[in-house]
C-alpha cells in the first residue's frame, strides 16, 4: 500500500519578532501562505517496524536527521504502531532556503502516515506532534494561509490571498535559521511590518495593499551578510515586481506579481543572475491534496 503527498513550500508575507524568550526561541507574529512549488513524499507501508528514507537530492540527510524520518518515528512511538514505512522524497523545494522544505516534508509524512497507519488523528493532533519537530511544521500540516504567533505554532487560519504570481529566486548559499535569529537584536529592529494591514489586505482581497504591506525583520540580518540577496531584491523591483521580500530567514527572495505579462520579464531577468528561479501561484487550502 502506498500514498503520495504533496508537500508545498511556504513564504512569509510578514515576519515580525516581538521578543526573545527565556527558552532561546523568539516570539513571532507572521503571516504565512503556501505556494505551488512542492516536494512529493511517497510513503510505502512496511510490515516490519523499520523506517527507511531516500531522497532524490543526495545532500539531504537520509537518516534520523531528516525531518520526515523524525515525524514517522514520533508517530510510531506515540501510537505504538507495529508497522513501518519507506519514505521517498522527490525534492523540488530548494534546501535551507527559507521555504520550509524540511518542515513541509515532515508535515506531509504526518498526514500520509495518518492514512497509511489508519490512526484517525485530526489535523490539530498532527500539528501538536509537528511542534516537536520544528516551529514551521504545524503551519505546514494545514497549509493555506495563516497568522502564526508564539514560536510559530499558534495559528489563526485565514482565507487565501487574492490569486497572484509568486516568483522565487534563491542565490547559491544556504542560510542557518538559528544563526539568523541569533544575529537579530530585537531592541534594534528599525522597521516592524504592518501585520494588521496585511491581514486586512488578505481579508479584503486587496492585492496592492498586500504588496505594500510585505515586511520581514530577519531581512536586514541576512541582507547585511549576503549582498546577493539585496541584489536580487533590486533586480526584481527594477524588472517590474509589485512587491518584493525575503522569505523566512532567507536567502530566497520572492516577488509578487499580479499581471501574467510581467512574469516572463522578471523570470528572465533573474535567470541571468541566479540558477534557482521559479514562477508559481499561491495555493489555497483545498489544494493540499493527497495525490493517490
Ligand atoms: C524563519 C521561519 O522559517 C519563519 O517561518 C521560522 O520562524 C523558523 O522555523 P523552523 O525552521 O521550523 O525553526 P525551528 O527548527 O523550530 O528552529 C530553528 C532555530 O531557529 C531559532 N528560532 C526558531 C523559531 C523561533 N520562533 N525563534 C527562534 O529563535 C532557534 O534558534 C531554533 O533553534
Ligand atoms: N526533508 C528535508 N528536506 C530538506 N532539508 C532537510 C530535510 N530534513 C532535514 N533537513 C535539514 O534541514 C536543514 C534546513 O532545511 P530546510 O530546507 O527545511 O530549510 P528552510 O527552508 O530554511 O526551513 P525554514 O524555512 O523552516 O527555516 C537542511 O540543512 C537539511 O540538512
Amino acid at each position: 500500500m502506498r500514498v503520495s503527498i504533496k508537500a508545498p513550500a511556504k513564504i512569509n508575507l510578514t515576519l515580525d519578532v516581538l521578543s526573545k524568550r527565556p527558552d532561546g526561541y523568539h516570539e513571532v507574529e507572521m503571516v504565512m501562505t503556501t505556494v505551488d512549488l512542492a516536494d512529493r513524499v511517497d510513503l510505502t507501508l512496511l510490515e516490519s517496524r523499520d523506517i527507511l528514507i531516500d531522497c532524490s537530492a543526495s545532500f539531504v540527510p537520509n537518516d534520523m536527521r531528516n525531518h520526515a524520518y523524525k515525524a514517522a518515528k514520533l508517530l510510531q512511538e506515540r501510537y505504538s504502531v507495529n508497522k513501518g514505512v519507506h519514505i521517498y522524497i522527490d525534492k523540488q523545494i530548494p534546501v535551507a532556503a527559507g521555504l520550509a522544505g524540511g518542515s513541509s516534508d515532515a508535515a506531509a509524512t504526518l498526514r500520509g502516515l495518518n492514512r497509511l497507519w489508519n490512526l484517525r488523528l485530526s489535523l490539530d493532533e498532527l500539528a501538536l506532534i509537528g511542534e516537536e519537530i520544528g516551529s514551521d511544521v504545524p503551519f505546514c500540516v494545514y497549509g493555506g494561509t495563516a497568522l502564526a504567533k508564539g514560536r510559530g505554532e499558534k495559528l489563526r487560519h485565514m482565507i487565501s490571498p487574492t490569486p497572484c504570481w509568486v516568483i522565487l529566486a534563491k542565490p547559491p548559499i544556504g542560510v542557518s535559521t538559528a544563526d539568523v535569529y541569533g544575529n537579530l537584536r530585537v531592541d534594534q529592529i528599525k522597521k516592524h511590518p504592518k501585520t494588521e494591514e496585511m491581514l486586512q489586505a488578505i481579508s479584503e482581497q486587496d492585492f496592492s495593499l498586500m504588496a505594500r504591506s510585505l515586511g520581514n525583520v530577519l531581512e536586514e540580518v541576512t541582507l547585511n551578510r549576503y549582498p546577493q540577496v539585496r541584489q536580487i531584491k533590486e533586480l526584481m523591483l527594477e524588472s517590474g515586481a509589485d512587491g518584493v521580500l525575503m522569505s523566512g530567514s532567507g536567502p530566497t527572495v520572492f516577488a509578487l506579481v499580479q499581471k501574467e505579462a510581467k512574469v516572463h520579464r522578471i523570470y528572465n531577468a533573474l535567470r541571468g543572475f541566479v540558477k534557482d528561479v521559479y514562477a508559481v501561484r499561491m495555493l489555497g487550502e483545498s489544494e493540499m491534496e493527497i495525490l493517490d
